[in-house]
């Protein structure tokens, strides 16, 4: 009979995604015991005691610091994301944050909702009071973007379509985000060079050590006079005392960011949204749909796209009986679990094998079922991690 598929819960996941995954063959909640694998969202795992029985863990989204990644890697256990599939949600909310800082139009929602008095005297208290809102246009100011991955490059894109000059800080790009860039993006060779010359400056990168405190109160300072800040990435990226310092001698003009705090709320000038970049019903879906099919593809056959700790690697089914197995990216270890098979008398049908860093992933199609005890032969291999058979049913 088939294998069915554990899979635990822990953020509610768009139906548009669990749907991906067929109950003849998954069982799917957020009370599943010993499961398989794990989907999650924002829910922060880092304390979480997570179950040996886990083989993978999918976060629907694009940020991968809520999981233990290094702990699941000495475990060969894949951590998937969904590249992209959200970038567009916030890019919106980016744009929208930049209007609300240039408009002041939280303070003046808040005097709107103040007025009192009939009709003719609300009218007088905001031809009077309206002034106190005018703000600033969009057009020909510079945004500094510091990341220019998924999110930064449609934030680039749509900042040109509204008139503004856009300069870039990257040091890590690709050379496929690189090609895909507008060319009317600067680039900075520092960010202090892209904070020197920015009205509005938005953060797109991952919470890495290298990021943590990314803005604190040096770069702050470093920011042009009156300038706008925006984080929709992560809280810990800006280090929200030097924020407030800037704020308070008026240095800043506003701080827009996706992560409220207690002294973030009782600060005029800081707009905090609740986590709100990814919450629309396209992001969602388009997030759950890609790493349910990811986890699936992964689950079933082994293969492998978009994780933060392995390799790519896929291989079309040629035999009904394969073997995945994560291990640590040394020498000789191919030569070790081609030996097992052998002495085994198990032909090989077909193979591929890749590495990412210090992790090293095998597909291994076989002409005949590996028994149990050649299973835990393979696994016992210094430095193999994790070793499942993955027969193909009947009904494929
Ligand atoms: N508020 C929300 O709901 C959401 C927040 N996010 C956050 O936004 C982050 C970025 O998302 P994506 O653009 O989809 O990721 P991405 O991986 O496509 O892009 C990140 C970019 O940051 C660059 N980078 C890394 N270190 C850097 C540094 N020190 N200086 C400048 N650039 C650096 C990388 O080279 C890469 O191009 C995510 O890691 C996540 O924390 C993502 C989606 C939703
Ligand atoms: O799932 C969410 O709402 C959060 C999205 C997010 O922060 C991410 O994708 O990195």
């Amino acid at each position: 009979m088939a294998k069915t598929f554990r899979v635990l819960t822990l953020n509610k996941i768009s139906q548009a995604g669990l749907k991906r995954l067929p109950a003849e063959r998954y069982q799917v909640g957020d009370k599943i015991a010993q499961p398989d694998a794990i989907l999650v969202r924002s829910h922060n795992m880092l304390e979480m005691d997570i179950p040996s029985s886990v083989v993978a863990i999918a976060r629907a989204g694009a940020g991968t610091n809520n999981v233990p990644v290094q702990k699941m890697s000495a475990r060969g256990v894949p951590v998937f994301n969904a590249p992209g599939a959200n970038a567009n949600a916030v890019k919106e909310l980016v744009i929208t944050g930049m209007l609300l800082a240039s408009r002041n139009i939280v303070p003046a929602l808040r005097f709107t909702a103040g007025l009192m008095g009939d009709d003719a005297t609300m009218r007088k208290q905001v031809e009077d009071g309206k002034k106190e809102y005018a703000g600033t246009e969009l057009l020909g100011r510079t945004l500094g973007i510091v990341g220019l991955g998924a999110i930064g490059r449609l934030v680039a894109d749509a900042a040109i379509g509204l008139g503004m000059r856009v300069v870039g800080y990257d040091p890590e790009i690709t050379v496929d985000a690189a090609w895909s860039l507008p060319s009317q993006v600067k680039k900075a060779h520092s960010i202090e060079e892209l904070l020197r010359h920015s009205d509005f400056v938005t953060l797109h990168v991952p919470l890495l050590d290298a990021t943590r405190n990314l803005i604190d109160d040096k770069r702050v300072a470093a920011m042009k006079q009156g300038a706008v800040l925006l984080n929709f990435s992560r809280e810990g990226i800006v280090s929200e005392d030097a924020v407030i310092a800037g704020l308070t001698e008026k240095h800043l003009r506003c701080y827009v960011c996706d992560f409220p705090s207690s002294k973030s709320l009782s600060n005029d000038r800081i707009i905090a949204l609740p986590h709100l970049g990814a919450s629309t019903e396209e992001a969602e879906e388009n997030c759950a749909v890609m790493v349910t099919e990811q986890l699936r593809e992964y689950l079933e056959h082994g293969n492998i796209t978009n994780t933060v700790n392995f390799p790519n690697v896929s291989m079309s089914r040629e035999s009904a009986f394969r073997v995945a197995i994560a291990n640590s990216n040394v020498p000789n270890m191919l030569g070790q679990i081609s030996t097992a098979l052998a002495k085994a008398s198990i032909n090989i049908h077909n193979m591929t094998n890749k590495s990412r860093g210090e992790m090293a992933y095998t597909l291994v199609d076989t002409d005949t079922a590996l028994p149990e005890t050649l299973i835990a032969q393979v696994a016992a291999i210094p430095g193999v991690l994790m070793v499942r058979a993955l027969p193909l049913e009947a009904d494929e």
